[in-house]
């Protein structure tokens, strides 16, 4: 900033310009270092001699392996680097590195690291601090067999492990990056290479969403223009973008990337509401595709579509009966082109028959005056006000949102749906619609319907053309004169509908039409997908990944598996897995890696389900320093908001489907039959629910669970 108040200093319009550059672009990295002090240098690695002396860009050395004699035979080794690892890089006046970024390659080590394949580090230590304040120092030895030396003095331990004092940490209502203590197999998906489809599975509390997130900021890191803005994070659920849309700011990623639930992924609409399990099922499924292109031509002859049309041309009145009008519509609608763009060729259509009826055609055999008395006619009909009304109301322009309103009418859809649905199911997909607000699985529809209509071409505005610049040639010089760069800039971002990579987090949930809706926003794109089959809520699994193999087309698949726990202790991961070997016999659970010594806690209620949650929930608040859950059946979400009324804000209620990869210090699940007997995936849905404690789970039963003496309910017993 102070060389380019200098540069300013000379006076001329161009030096002025090049001030103003500077003092942006430093404002812009003083703002981000500002931002970045929090936490901002959280690791430090030590490290030693390399296999050879190379030095990346970074200023580090690239070596991975040590060198040879770089321990020596009695166990001993000299430190011969150190490196610091931060959210953002830093160099000193000398470009030497001071703070390595996280994602530069010259970090790797620090999260690759193990005791088993230690490369050259002997030590790994995590700094908490807070401003300029170091709180907490924790140390990791990758070789814990050596006796290494830093300038002569031996290298200190410190603290029980960084991952261990991470993973204790109370809850509260937002996630927090992983940034320090991102273990080796997560790191391995993080810097997968971007190319083509990056496939991770993985149980609950393996780190799928957080993966995903540091994911998209190390994308953004390695190449930032190609990424910049073009990064969709798709969640299954509003809360569940509320919980983790701070991990980017925290990772130095601003406004790049657009996380956004799949209720809200088509502009100008957003989900509020939540369809009954049968009905999601059809709204979800395939057949729907074959419904919605019914509607969207079937809705052009609702009830206030004419039934002729009466024009005057070349004094004779003309006119069109319903069976030829009938007849045209067929012909027009013919093709696969979206309806609305069909309207041209219906418009031509319309005055071929027009034409034919007034005869005219025969009157001349020269085609070329033939050809002339055509055009003429052709713009004495169209230039008509009767010719205009009649077009606009019998090939009316659709709008998804008024298709959608059509089908709301049983009887319609019964029709439209012949075939496809049975009569109940289009009934109560009909009903479902005649509702206030749009539902989750409303907005895949809707945006199935825009590419079945198809937006028609906006006559494009004129551009004013200065005679100035046509006299001088400039006009052609400049085509973009009429928009600043910053404008065209802002504009693609607004009209832009596609992206250079998508994330899908939580991807088993996603129903083949909500496939097809994500799909078409990366058609040219590469993606991330983290998912767990286990945990999903689709009731049939083998329809989902057929439509999810046709959004990813043939392109090749790199598979990660993770397979540790960090969220649950063994004694929540224990119980949970027994309803898991219910829901998908075979599968394997997740590795915890701690416990807590502190076993699940049963309940059973004879009377008042809600006094009991509340005492539950009450009893756990005074457990645990951070949050708590209440997970119940979809139906009861309003009940139980209520039940909890006044124990504050710590305390949560949350429908089943909604607590999908959300957690809480501990959370107590209501009624688990209840649960599992509300929909055909309930099991995998109950396995969600019961993964959700970090320290502490409860389980309320009522009769329907049938618990035992011991107040366990049957599907939690062995
Ligand atoms: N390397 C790590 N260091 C510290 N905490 C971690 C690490 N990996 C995961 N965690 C923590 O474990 C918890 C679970 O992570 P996350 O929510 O990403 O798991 P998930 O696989 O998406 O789970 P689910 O499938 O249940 O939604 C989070 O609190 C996360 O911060």
């Amino acid at each position: 900033m102070r060389d380019a108040a200098q540069r300013g200093q000379v006076g001329t319009p161009g030096a002025l310009a090049e001030r103003d550059a500077q003092v942006f672009r430093a404002g812009l990295h003083l703002n981000r270092l500002n931002n970045e002090y929090e936490d901002f240098l959280f690791g430090r690695i030590d490290l030693l001699r390399g296999k050879d002396g190379k030095k990346g860009p970074d200023g580090a050395y690239t070596a991975v392996e040590p060198a040879e004699g770089a321990v020596r035979p009695d166990n001993t080794a000299d430190i011969a680097e150190t490196l610091h690892i931060g959210r953002i890089g830093v160099l000193d006046e000398n470009y030497a590195p001071l703070v390595i970024d996280w994602r530069a390659p010259a970090a790797a080590p620090f999260y690759r690291s193990t005791p088993v394949d230690p490369g050259r580090v002997v030590r790994r230590r995590v700094i908490r601090s807070k401003g300029r304040r170091v709180l907490g120092v924790e140390d990791d030895l990758m070789r814990p067999e050596l006796k290494a030396s830093l300038d002569g003095r031996e290298l200190p331990v410190i603290g029980d492990g960084a991952l261990m004092a991470a993973l204790g940490q109370a809850r509260t209502h937002t996630m927090r990056d992983i940034v320090a203590s991102i273990q080796a197999e997560q790191d391995q998906v993080i810097r997968a290479p971007a190319a083509s489809v990056t496939y991770v599975e993985g149980g609950p509390g393996t780190g799928k969403t957080a993966v995903a997130l540091h994911r998209a900021a190390y994308l953004l890191y390695q190449d930032r223009r190609r990424y910049a803005g073009g990064i969709l994070i798709v969640s299954p659920t509003p809360l569940l973008v509320a919980y983790t849309e701070g991990v980017l700011p925290s990772l130095g990623e601003e406004g790049q990337v657009a996380i956004r639930a799949l209720g809200s992924l088509v502009d100008g609409a957003e989900a509020t509401v939540y369809d009954s399990p049968s009905v999601a099922r059809v709204k979800g499924s395939y057949r729907m595709l074959k419904v919605l292109r019914k509607a969207a031509r079937g809705a052009l002859e609702l009830n206030d579509s004419p039934a002729r049309l009466r024009v005057v041309a070349f004094g004779r009145r003309l006119e069109l009966q319903a069976g030829e009008l009938e007849r045209i519509r067929r012909t027009a609608l013919g093709g696969t082109a979206p309806v609305n763009l069909l309207r041209p060729r219906a418009r031509r259509l319309l005055l071929d028959a027009l034409w034919e009826r007034s005869g005219a055609a025969n009157r001349h055999t020269d085609p070329e005056l033939t050809a002339e008395l055509r055009s003429s006619f052709d713009e004495d009909v169209t230039s008509e006000d009767e010719f205009i009304a009649f077009l606009d109301a019998w090939w009316p322009e659709l709008t998804p949102a008024a298709v959608l309103d059509a089908m709301a009418d049983e009887r319609r859809l019964v029709r439209w749906s012949r075939r496809i649905l049975d009569q109940g199911e289009a009934r109560r997909v009909a009903r479902s619609l005649r509702r206030d607000g749009w539902s989750v699985h409303d907005i895949a529809l809707l945006d199935e319907l825009q590419a079945i209509l198809g937006t028609p071409p906006r006559p494009r505005k004129k551009r004013e053309i200065d005679p100035l610049d046509q006299l001088t040639g400039l006009e052609e010089l400049m085509p973009v004169r009429e928009e600043t760069q910053r404008e065209r800039a802002e504009r693609l971002a607004q009209e832009r509908v596609e992206y250079a990579h998508v994330i899908v987090d939580e991807a088993q949930d996603l129903t083949p039409m909500q496939w097809r809706m994500v799909g078409r926003r990366g058609r040219h794109a590469t993606w991330t997908i983290v998912g767990d089959p286990a945990q999903s809520s689709w009731s049939d699994p083998d329809e989902a990944a057929h439509a999810r193999d046709e959004a990813l087309g043939s392109r090749p698949r790199r598979r990660f598996e993770l397979t540790v726990n960090y969220r649950n202790p063994a004694e929540i991961a224990d119980l949970a897995s027994k309803v898991l070997a219910l829901a998908m016999p075979g599968s394997q659970a997740p590795r915890a890696v701690r416990s807590t010594g502190v076993q699940p806690r049963f309940t059973v209620t004879a009377g008042d389900l809600g006094a009991t949650v509340r005492a539950e929930a009450a009893r756990l608040l005074e457990r645990v320093d951070g949050t708590v859950g209440v997970v119940v059946a979809m139906q009861r979400r309003a009940e139980a908001r209520r039940w909890l009324e006044g124990l504050g804000d710590r305390v949560v209620a949350l429908g089943s489907l909604e607590a999908k990869g959300l957690e809480y210090d501990a959370t107590v699940v209501v009624s688990p039959a209840e649960i599992a007997d509300e929909s055909p995936a309930g099991l995998r849905v109950l396995y969600v629910a019961l993964t959700r404690a970090t320290q502490q789970l409860t389980v309320v039963s009522d009769g329907r669970d049938e618990p035992d003496a011991a107040g366990v309910p049957d599907l939690l017993r062995d």
